[in-house]
C-alpha cells in the first residue's frame, strides 16, 4: 500500500494539492486528483494543504498493533523530534507509554546521525563534486525522479533512520521489528526504497502513536519514567533543527565559508537544486532539508507550537541528562553498521508537446492571445503555458481551468435559459391556461372535485384510461391549489429505470453510485412548498413504493447514499391507468401506499362517456390546431362532427386531438371537411346516415360510396402494377404524386413500393 492515500468522497477538486505539490505529481482523475508516485517525492505537502482532509497518510497502526502481538521483538525508534511533539512529558514517560504498548526496546533515533557523521566526513573529504546531503528522503527522491544528473552529487550515505535500522538488526542475533516513529512523511517513502528496505519494518507517525495510546487509555504524564535501552546520543539530538545537522555529522561550518551551505524549505531548496543542476554553484557541500525549519517544520510535526518554541525544546532536550540503562549488547565491541547508499535514476520521461501541441491546448480554454493567459493559477499550475504542458501529457484537464470553466457555464447556462424557455413554451402549448373543456355530466362532475380538492393539502389519486387527462386534472389542482406560486414539478415513473427514479426523486450524494459525481437534488426537494406530480405511480418497484410510503409518512427525504434526511413540504398528485386493487391482490402494489395515496381519488371519464362535450372539444381542439399551425381554419362542416359523434371513440381524448390536427393539416379550406377526418369516419358516417335524417341528401349520400369505390380502385392498380406505385400511377393515368395523395388518404402503405397491405 502507498503510504499516502486519496479519501475520493472527500475531495472537491479545489486543486490545492496540485498547487501546493512541487513536482506536479498528480493526475487529475474524474472525481479527484490522484498521486502518480512515480513522481511523487514524499514532501507531504498536499497533506497539508488539503482543506478537505482527502489526502492522508495509509495507517500503520494495524500493522504496528499486530507484530506487537507476534512473537517477534517489537523495537521503537523515537525519531529526533520527538521532544517538540511529546513536549508534555518526560523521555522516561513516553518510553513507559511505549513498553506498556508492547514494545520492547526504546531508542533515540538520533543516534542515527551519530552512526553516520564518519561516512559524511569521509565522503566529503573525498570527493571532488560538489556533494550534496542524503538525510532527508524528500531531497533524494527529488533527485532520483526530477534531477538525475545530480545523482552523482549525492553522498553515497544511508539516512540516519535506515543506520539506526541497520545498527539494530545486525545488534539482534535473532529476528527483531524495528518501527521507526518519526514526523517524516518522506520516511514512510525512503522505507520501500531498493537501498533502504530490510532496515525499518514500519514508519509510524507521532499522530499514530498518540492513537495508539488513546486506544489503550495510555495517560503517559500518570507513568513514572523508564530508561530507554540504546545508545545515548549527543550531538546527533541537534540533527531535526537547521544547521543542527552541522553539529550532528561534524561539520566545520564557519559563516563565511560560501563552500558549505544549508538550505531548508521547499523554495530554497529547488532553488538550490536548480542552481547545482545549472552548475551555478559548487559548494563542497549542500545540506539540504526539503521541510521548513528542518525536521521541526514537518507536515506531521505538533502544529501547536512555533518553530522558534520548538528548537528551544530540541536544545533543551540535547543539554538535559535522562535515565538511559543501554543493553550491553549495544555496548560490546559490535562492528559499525555499514552505512554506504547508492541511488539511481527513477525518472519517468513524461511526452514531450511539440510546436502546435501547446497552441491548440490553449486555443481549446479560449486562448488565443498573450492577453487571454491570465496565469492566475486556479488550476495549480504557475502559467497557463504550464498547465497547457500538463494537459498535453495527460496530467491535467480542461475543466480545471477556472475562467474558462466560468465562460462555460455561462454559454451552457444561456443555452439551457434557451431549451427552458421552448419547453415551458411548448408546455404552455400543450397545457396552458387551458382548463377542462366539457360541459357533460360527468366532466362538470370531475371539475367540482377539483374545484373542492385543490386548495387543500390533501393527496389526490387520479385515474382513468390513456388519454383522459389526468395530467391536465393534475395542472388544473396546482393552479387552483394554495401552492400556485410554488413549482409544479411532474414525473413520469415509467421512463426511468428503478434506481435512476429513486435519485431523481429522492436525490443523490456524490459518490454514490458509478456517475454521481455531485450532490444532486431530488424531485421532491425541488417541488419543496409545491406540487409533484407522479404519473404512471402504478408503474414504480416494491423497494420504491416502500420508500415513497416511508416519504409520505415523515414528511422527510433521505437521498441515495446520503444519511442525513431533510424535510419537505410537498403535496403529492398521483395518476395511474392501472388497476391498483388489482395490483394489491397480485402483490405487485403495496396495500398501505395505495390507502395513502387514495385519500381523495377522481375518475377521468372516458371520451365515450362524455360525448355530450364532444361539439365543445372539436372547437377546443381545432383553435389549438389553428394557432399551432398558423392556418386560417374558421370551423367544421356539420357532416364531420356528426361523424365523429358517431365513432366508436375508445377513452382517449388525446386521440380526437390527434384526428383533428390532421385533419386541420390537410384541409385546403377554411372549413375543416368528413374528408379530412380518417377514412373511417365518413364509412361509419354512411353507415348510421339512416339515422341522421337531416344528412339525407344525394351530396352527402354518395361521398362514402365514392370513397370506397376510390380506395378499391387504387388497390387494384396497386396489385396489377405488382406493388410497383410509379406504374400503378401510369395505369391509372394519373401523376404519381397524386397516387401518393390517394394513398395516403386511404391509409394506404405500399410494401416497399410492392404489395399493398390494405
Ligand atoms: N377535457 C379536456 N379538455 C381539454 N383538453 C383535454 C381534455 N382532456 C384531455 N385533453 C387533452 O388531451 C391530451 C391528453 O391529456 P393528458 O395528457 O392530460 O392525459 P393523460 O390521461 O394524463 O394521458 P396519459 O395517460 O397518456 O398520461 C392533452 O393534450 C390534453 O390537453
Amino acid at each position: 500500500m502507498q503510504p499516502i492515500v486519496t479519501l475520493t468522497d472527500r475531495c472537491r477538486k479545489c486543486y490545492s494539492c496540485v498547487r501546493s505539490c512541487p513536482v506536479k505529481a498528480l493526475k487529475i482523475e474524474k472525481t479527484h486528483p490522484e498521486i502518480i508516485f512515480d513522481r511523487c517525492i514524499g514532501c507531504g505537502n498536499c497533506l497539508e494543504t488539503c482543506p478537505q482532509k482527502a489526502k492522508v497518510v495509509a495507517d500503520k497502526v494495524q500493522s504496528t498493533e499486530l507484530y506487537l502481538s507476534s512473537d517477534e521483538p517489537v523495537i521503537a525508534v523515537l525519531g529526533s523530534s520527538f521532544p517538540t511533539f511529546f513536549h508534555h512529558v518526560s523521555p522516561g514517560q513516553l518510553a513507559s507509554g511505549l513498553k506498556k504498548l508492547g514494545f520492547a526496546e526504546v531508542h533515540e533515533g538520533a543516534y542515527g546521525a551519530e552512526l553516520i557523521a564518519p561516512a559524511y566526513a569521509k565522503a566529503i573529504e573525498a570527493s571532488s563534486l560538489p556533494l550534496i546531503s542524503s538525510h532527508c528522503p524528500a531531497v533524494v527522491d527529488l533527485i532520483e525522479r526530477h534531477y538525475p544528473k545530480l545523482i552523482e552529487n549525492l553522498v553515497p550515505v544511508v539516512s540516519p533512520m535506515i543506520a539506526m535500522g541497520r545498527f539494530l538488526k545486525t545488534s539482534h542475533s535473532r529476528p527483531a521489528r524495528v518501527i521507526y516513529i518519526s514526523s517524516c512523511i518522506a520516511a514512510k517513502f525512503e522505507i520501500q526504497a531498493e537501498d533502504a528496505t530490510g532496515a525499518i519494518d514500519i514508519v509510524l507517525t507521532y499522530q499514530e502513536l498518540d492513537a495508539m495510546f488513546r486506544a489503550r487509555s495510555i495517560s503517559l504524564p500518570a507513568l513514572t519514567e523508564t530508561p530507554f535501552d540504546g545508545i545515548q546520543p549527543h550531538q546527533g539530538r541537534l540533527f531535526p533543527i537547521t544547521t543542527g545537522s552541522f553539529h550532528a555529522l561534524s561539520i566545520a561550518t564557519d559563516p563565511l565559508d560560501t563552500d558549505v551551505v544549508s538550505v531548508s524549505g521547499e523554495v530554497n531548496v529547488m532553488g538550490i537544486i536548480g542552481d547545482l543542476a545549472a552548475t551555478r554553484i559548487t559548494p563542497r557541500i549542500a545540506d539540504l532539508r526539503f521541510c521548513y525549519h528542518g525536521c521541526i517544520g514537518s507536515p506531521c510535526e505538533n502544529r501547536e507550537i512555533t518553530e522558534f518554541f520548538k528548537r528551544k525544546l530540541i536544545i533543551n532536550h540535547y543539554t538535559k541528562n535522562f535515565p538511559y540503562r543501554t543493553l550491553s549488547k549495544y555496548t560490546g565491541d559490535h562492528s559499525r553498521p555499514d552505512v554506504s547508499r547508492s541511488f539511481q535514476s527513477k525518472h519517468v520521461k513524461l511526452p514531450t508537446p511539440r510546436g502546435g501541441d501547446i497552441k491548440s491546448v490553449l486555443q481549446t480554454t479560449n486562448k488565443f492571445t498573450r492577453k487571454d493567459e491570465l496565469n492566475c493559477r486556479a488550476c495549480g499550475y504557475k502559467t497557463c503555458r504550464e498547465y497547457a504542458v500538463a494537459v498535453f501529457q495527460g496530467l491535467a484537464n480542461l475543466e480545471m481551468c477556472l475562467p474558462y470553466n466560468v465562460q462555460k457555464l455561462e454559454e451552457d447556462r444561456g443555452l439551457l435559459i434557451q431549451k427552458y424557455e421552448l419547453a415551458r413554451r411548448e408546455l404552455e402549448k400543450e397545457y396552458g391556461d387551458e382548463f377542462i373543456v366539457g360541459n357533460d355530466e360527468k366532466t362538470v362532475e370531475v371539475i367540482d372535485l377539483i374545484k373542492q380538492v385543490a386548495p387543500t393539502p390533501t393527496t389526490v389519486l387520479i385515474r382513468g384510461e390513456s388519454g383522459t387527462g389526468k395530467e391536465l386534472a393534475a395542472r388544473a389542482i396546482h393552479k387552483y391549489s394554495l401552492r400556485n406560486d410554488k413549482p409544479l414539478v411532474t414525473l413520469n415513473c415509467t421512463t426511468l429505470t428503478d434506481s435512476l427514479l429513486e435519485s431523481e426523486l429522492f436525490g443523490h450524494r456524490k459518490g454514490s453510485f458509478t456517475g454521481a459525481l455531485a450532490d444532486k437534488k431530488g424531485l421532491f426537494e425541488a417541488a419543496d412548498g409545491g406540487t409533484i406530480f407522479l404519473d404512471e405511480i402504478g408503474d414504480i418497484t416494491p423497494k420504491l413504493q416502500a420508500e415513497l410510503l416511508r416519504v409520505l409518512d415523515s414528511g422527510e427525504v433521505r437521498p441515495v447514499g446520503g444519511t442525513q434526511p431533510k424535510k419537505v413540504d410537498v403535496r403529492l398528485i398521483a395518476a395511474t391507468n392501472k388497476n391498483l386493487e388489482e395490483g394489491i391482490r397480485n402483490n405487485w402494489f403495496r396495500e398501505d401506499l395505495f390507502y395513502r395515496l387514495n385519500v381523495f381519488a377522481i375518475t377521468m371519464p372516458p371520451l365515450r362517456e362524455r360525448m355530450g362535450s364532444l361539439p365543445l372539444l372539436v372547437h377546443h381542439f381545432l383553435e389549438k390546431a389553428r394557432k399551432k399551425l398558423n392556418k386560417n381554419i374558421v370551423g367544421i362542416e356539420d357532416r364531420a362532427i356528426k361523424a365523429m359523434l358517431q365513432y366508436q371513440w375508445p377513452g382517449n381524448i388525446r386521440e380526437m386531438k390527434n384526428v383533428l390536427e390532421r385533419a386541420a393539416v390537410l384541409t385546403h379550406d377554411e372549413l375543416i371537411k368528413l374528408g379530412n377526418l380518417p377514412l373511417v369516419f365518413a364509412e361509419n358516417y354512411a353507415d348510421g346516415a339512416s339515422e341522421l335524417p337531416d344528412l339525407r341528401s344525394f351530396k352527402n349520400e354518395r361521398e362514402p360510396h365514392v370513397l370506397r369505390v376510390e380506395k378499391k380502385l387504387i388497390q387494384r392498380y396497386l396489385s396489377d402494377s405488382g406493388g410497383n406505385v410509379s406504374q400503378a400511377a401510369k395505369l391509372a393515368n394519373i401523376p404519381r404524386r397524386t397516387f401518393y395523395r390517394l394513398l395516403d388518404k386511404h391509409g394506404l402503405k405500399c410494401r416497399s413500393e410492392n404489395t399493398p397491405d390494405n
